[in-house]
């Protein structure tokens, strides 16, 4: 279970990005978190993996405080939680056996991951991943000579590699055609469920947050402005949350599509 309780994170001396946010995530439960963009959301996510260090609240897995880890204690938290990236964030050089090993990085010692000498443990749990993600074949091949969709599902094998508590996911879909990004919600919804995983998914698609996740929290200036299901998510949370701010180019259509759909 997340539990983020009074969250604020401000960036230098500005006014705080994220104004004392509380959140409580749940066993399978997929989240999806939408706002305009600088509402706070990648903060909001990068204040859980300590990528980005909050300026105060609580922040706890599974009854551990995350903020205020220090050294081998962030280390050893930090590979509980599994990101997926917009961009992958795959090395390209490397095949994908290789990328998808880098997950296992923060459990072997210095020595295994220089020399590559992975326990087997951790190659057939990769090839097991991959074969659910259906990328087993190319176990071999160039991260680079990968489709965006397949790469993506080395991204999310590779945060599964460290099984994780929680997979956090920054705008997983954002770099790919309509019909790969439903495939990947569709796999995280899956892994969710199969693997007893809360994922937690920051997205300016509003339709497929509405399709492919459980609930949806709204973010508007660094406060939560909106929590509830689906079905909960209709044209007044829409205004509340994206009302007189200009939607960005590449989603304003979805936004509006959701829009106009929403009272159906
Ligand atoms: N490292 C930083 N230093 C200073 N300000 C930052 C930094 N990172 C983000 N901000 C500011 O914090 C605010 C929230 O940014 P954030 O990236 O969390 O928003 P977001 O909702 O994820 O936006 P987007 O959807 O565009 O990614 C923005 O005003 C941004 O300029």
């Amino acid at each position: 279970m997340l539990e983020i309780s009074n969250l604020v994170k401000r960036y230098g001396s500005d006014e705080p990005v994220l104004k004392g946010l509380d959140l409580v995530v749940e066993g399978n439960t997929v989240v999806s978190v939408v706002g305009a963009s600088g509402a706070g959301k990648s903060t909001m996510l990068r204040c859980i993996n300590r990528l980005v260090e909050p300026t105060s609240g609580s922040i706890k897995l599974n009854g551990r405080e995350l903020v205020n880890l220090r050294g081998a204690n962030l280390r050893r938290a930090r590979r509980t939680i599994g990101m997926v990236f917009q961009g992958f964030n795959l090395i390209d050089r490397l095949t994908v056996m290789e990328n998808v090993l880098a997950g296992r990085l923060g459990y072997v010692s210095l020595y295994q991951a220089l020399t590559r000498k992975f326990p087997q443990t951790d190659i057939d749990r990769a090839f097991h991943l991959m074969d659910r993600v259906g990328i087993a074949h190319y176990a071999n091949k160039r991260a680079d000579e990968l489709s965006g969709g397949e790469r993506q599902r080395v991204g999310v094998v590779r945060a599964l590699m460290q099984e994780p508590e929680i997979l956090l996911a920054d705008e997983p879909t954002a770099s790919l055609d309509p019909k790969t990004s439903e495939q990947i919600m569709v796999l995280l919804q899956s892994l969710a469920s199969e693997l007893s995983l809360p994922v937690l998914i920051n997205i300016h698609n509003v339709s497929q947050a509405r399709t492919y996740t459980d609930r949806i929290v709204g973010l508007r200036n660094g406060q939560m402005i909106f929590d509830g299901t689906p079905g909960e998510f209709n044209q007044e949370a829409l205004d509340a949350i994206y009302g007189g701010i200009e939607a960005p180019d590449e989603t304003g259509g979805e936004e509006q599509q959701a829009v106009e759909t929403s009272d159906t």
